[in-house]
């Protein structure tokens, strides 16, 4: 689903590389953790996915796109098929809950008939029946990323990108996102998960990922945060 193949990525402004000669797979229907100190290239990883930037060198695929050579007109087909929530939601402040999801619909072409169906379905799958008609500022955090997870799951992505999704959020509510996240990944989207949280790592016990000073450092399957 996911493959990078000898990838280094060396930004212009920066004096080493944010990746260095990275090589790894993630399958279809996987949940992989994204672990490693700050610095140490998983937000770059994502952006190379999203083909944000282009590596250096090496080879970046998602399902069947070979994003390091993708062209640009088709840029947009790839990032519907990967769904991204951030840390800081991102949610549009003028738009209700059923509104974000809708919008980010809306924006791909999406029919209205399907658009008035999918929204309630997919707020419902993330525990937000009957707050469709909140604006965000009458939201808790918590509820603030189960929109952003259901705007990201709405168009049924291959991938689901999660950078550091449970950064503002309280111990019980972060368990409660991963517990979302868990459950879109049981219904086969793929997730990788950047994180800082221990907890969360030692709980779920998936395969994690280890960067440093952007180099693969550990791949375990059932990992734990370990001493980092
Ligand atoms: N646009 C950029 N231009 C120059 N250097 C950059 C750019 N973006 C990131 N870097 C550098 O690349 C390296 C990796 O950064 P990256 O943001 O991928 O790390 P990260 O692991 O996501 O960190 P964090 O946990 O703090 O989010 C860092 O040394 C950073 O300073």
């Amino acid at each position: 689903m996911i493959s990078l193949d000898n990838v280094t990525m060396q930004y212009k402004a920066s004096t080493r590389p944010a990746l260095r000669d990275l090589s790894l797979e993630i399958d279809k229907g996987e949940f992989a953790f994204l672990i490693g100190p700050s610095g140490s290239g998983k937000s770059t990883f994502f952006r190379l996915l999203l083909k944000e930037d282009k590596p250096t060198s090496g080879e970046v695929r998602v399902g069947d796109f070979r994003v390091d050579k993708l062209p640009g007109r088709k840029v947009p087909k790839l990032r519907q098929s990967i769904g991204c929530v951030f840390q800081d939601f991102r949610l549009l402040q003028q738009k209700s809950v059923a509104d974000n999801v809708a919008f980010a619909l809306e924006v791909i072409g999406k029919p209205s008939s399907t658009i008035r169906k999918v929204v309630p379905d997919v707020l419902d799958y993330v525990g937000l029946a009957g707050k469709a008609d909140r604006m965000p500022t009458e939201l808790s955090g918590g509820e603030m990323q189960r929109v952003a997870i259901a705007r990201a799951i709405a168009n049924r992505p291959l991938v689901l990108l999660a950078d550091e999704p449970t950064g503002n959020l309280d111990p019980d509510t972060s368990e409660e996102i991963v517990d979302v996240l868990d459950r879109v990944n049981r219904r086969g989207t793929t997730v990788v998960m950047a994180t800082h949280d221990r907890h969360i790592v030692d709980s779920m016990r998936r395969r994690v990922l280890e960067f440093n000073l952007g180099r693969l450092v550990r791949d375990e399957d059932h990992g734990v945060y370990g001493v980092g």
